[in-house]
């Protein structure tokens, strides 16, 4: 009888951890459904031709009536009835010669009445999309912006080119507010552009009055929301105060509206749409790809890396003016201190901050006084100066949308410049427990580390990828370190290093012990407290590659996350993953991309990177300009980048 039951609990056990395989290979069969899913949709929609639509990603309705690329043609080649007045305006008022994409097409279809989305990388001409079509029309256009600095750089902007523009906000006199207030239904409109923040909309009874009044004088010409990815939580810089913006379509509902913005993917357009409630609005999305910038990732592989971003600037960047991205205000400051000390003319800029600092430090380096802005993010939106020569990060970003506004500062005018991101393991941590408070925060962030800790597929298709974008490889031209240097990468199997660093994560977990991420490195190379090492396989990895298999596991599920709140900070530990359960499987295998000149992967069985051959000890190392191979993987495994 004892032994029956043995038998069968034993049986049990085992049927239990088959079970739990199974309902693993389920979930991983899901993902893959619905990533081709929303891949099959993308294609149907290419082969459409529609130009512009909505759908949310994986939606699979179908498409509401698009705007074809005939329409869009007809937007940006037919002649209507302001055309010579918009041209006109183009070169006399903006001294401009000609439009660039989409921004004729925009300025028509906001001229006819039409609502309208425009995603156009950061510093492609937006605002000239709302600019323009005020000049040309009756009364005045009202403009949202997250900012007043942002308001401020626009003002001083139409300023001096002799355009009437005001803003009403919180450091509006009364003087001012009571004459502006007065100017909004004057029908000889003393301004053209009335920029408020989206705050004033939602606190000042006394202007939407007067807005309303506007309406009915036919004065309100259009709306235009810049930014307008602020509007959703799932956009990357959500502003509570504009979700209240759908009252302006409601209460003016002949209005056009315009919304702006560099990044935002197609459910986030759609989140703005219900929020603003704006009925199918045409959304012109122009190429995301920006050809004149060079993307390139970095590994921080000693403490000094600070001396090579002062290296790079004082050789390569020589005189020419650049942005150094940090984590911090302290990282801001800390970072100047040492690039002055390199002779660099580095100055930080951070929220904390007084406004006329910030101001002189930003004035100071658009006339080339200083050289260098050693940032936060708070150095961002309305920074218009044509030529930064580099964007360097000395963190990586909170997420790709941020990644892809910050560094699409650099080579505004069309010169080439270079992005660069320096990226560090302890980096990933402490972003992490600073978006623990957001919704989609460790998923942003784990889409930005993949990012970076590719080293296989172009860069640019894999912002492509996150941002809905359909992609030719061509389009990057060697303008990426991927593509630039080739399949510089081999492909290993880690299976057996996977199980020895998720069983020490499994054995501090079994004496009720958390390991910080830093702890586990040192752990498994052999350095942790002594009580850990009699269980421990010591590895003989170099720290670079420790670095690289934990976040591996770490992205691919192997690992998670596992926060402690303390009242001072929040700590970031490392548990088991849905995933780690699989290792326990001897058929499953785990293989990774990993850079060459890994002298200590030599024991390790090298996988090829095609065929999947286990024993096959193949590795890749030509350049692109000796095989295309490398194009068509970068095909092949496009949409399998999102851990
Ligand atoms: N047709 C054009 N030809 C040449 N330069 C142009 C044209 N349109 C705009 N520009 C210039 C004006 C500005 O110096 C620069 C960026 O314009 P701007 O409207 O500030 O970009 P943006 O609004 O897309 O950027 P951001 O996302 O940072 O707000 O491009």
């Amino acid at each position: 009888m004892a032994n029956d039951i043995g038998d069968a609990q034993a049986e049990l056990d085992s049927v239990e951890t088959e079970l739990e395989m199974v309902e693993l290979q389920i979930t991983e069969l899901l993902e893959k459904q619905s990533k081709l899913n929303s891949r099959k949709n993308k294609l149907l929609k290419t082969l459409e031709g529609a130009c512009s639509s909505a759908l949310p990603s994986g939606s699979s309705k179908a498409p509401k009536p698009s705007f074809s690329k005939q329409d869009l043609q007809h937007h940006e080649e037919s002649d209507f009835s302001w055309s010579k007045e918009v041209q006109g305006e183009l070169m006399s008022v903006f001294k401009l010669s000609k439009f660039r994409p989409l921004q004729r097409a925009a300025i028509n279809l906001s001229m006819s009445g039409k609502d309208l989305f425009l995603v156009m990388p950061t510093g492609r001409g937006k605002s000239l999309c709302f600019q323009l079509p005020a000049l040309c029309s009756k009364g005045f256009t009202l403009v949202i912006a997250p900012l007043v600095s942002l308001m401020e750089d626009q003002l001083m902007y139409l300023k001096s080119i002799d355009v009437a523009a005001v803003t009403l906000n919180a450091s509006s006199t009364k003087e001012d507010s009571k004459r502006i207030l007065a100017g909004m239904i004057d029908k000889n409109s003393p301004f053209k552009l009335l920029y408020v923040t989206p705050e004033k909309i939602a606190k000042s009874k006394l202007l939407m009055s007067k807005l309303e009044k506007a309406y009915n004088m036919g004065l309100l010409a259009r709306i235009a929301v810049d930014e307008v990815h602020c509007c959703s939580q799932w956009g990357h810089d959500f502003r509570p105060d504009y979700k209240l913006l759908g009252i302006l379509k409601r209460q003016f509902p002949k209005v056009p509206l315009v919304g702006l913005t560099a990044t935002a993917t197609s459910s986030v357009l759609k989140d703005c749409e219900k929020i603003l409630c704006v009925q199918n609005p045409i959304t012109l999305t122009a190429p995301f790809n920006r050809p004149n910038l060079y993307y390139e990732v970095r590994f921080k592989d000693n403490e000094n890396f600070t001396d090579d971003i002062a290296a790079l600037i004082k050789g390569k960047y020589k005189n020419q003016s650049g942005i150094v991205y940090v984590f911090s205000q302290k990282d801001a400051e800390n970072v100047a201190v040492d690039l002055r000390k390199q002779d660099i003319l580095a100055q930080p800029y951070h929220a904390s901050m007084q406004p006329s600092d910030k101001t002189l430090v930003h004035k100071h380096w658009a006339s080339k006084k200083i050289q260098v802005v050693v940032a936060t993010v708070a150095f961002g939106m309305g920074i218009d100066k044509a030529d930064v020569r580099f964007v360097i990060h000395h963190t990586i970003s909170k997420s790709i949308e941020n990644y892809y506004q910050e560094s699409g500062r650099a080579g505004r005018d069309d010169s080439p410049a270079d992005c660069i991101v320096f990226f560090g393991f302890m980096d990933i941590f402490r972003i992490s427990t600073m978006v623990v408070m957001e919704n989609t925060g460790q998923q942003k962030l784990q889409n930005m580390v993949a990012y970076c800790q590719n080293v296989d597929r172009c860069r640019r298709s894999l912002m492509a990828i996150h941002f809905d974008e359909v992609w030719n490889d061509d389009e990057c031209d060697q303008m990426c370190d991927v593509c630039r240097h080739g399949n510089d990468y081999v492909t290993m199997d880690i299976t057996k290093h996977a199980q020895d660093v998720v069983s020490i994560v499994e054995h501090a977990s079994s004496m009720d012990e958390k390991l910080t991420p830093l702890k586990v490195c040192e752990a498994w190379m052999g350095k942790g407290p002594a009580k850990h090492r009699k269980t421990i396989t010591v590895t003989s990895l170099t720290r670079m590659e420790v670095e690289s298999i934990i976040i591996h596991l770490l992205l691919h599920g192997y690992f998670s996350e596992d926060f402690s709140f303390t009242p001072y900070t929040t700590h970031f530990y490392l548990k088991l993953g849905r995933k780690s359960a699989l290792l326990k499987n001897s058929s499953h295998s785990i293989t990774m991309k990993m850079r060459r000149r890994l002298p200590s992967f030599s024991t390790v069985k090298k996988v090829s990177e095609y065929d999947g051959e286990k024993t096959s000890a193949k590795v890749k190392g030509k350049r692109p300009a000796e095989s295309d191979h490398h194009k068509s993987v970068a095909k092949k495994v496009k949409k399998d980048t999102r851990p």
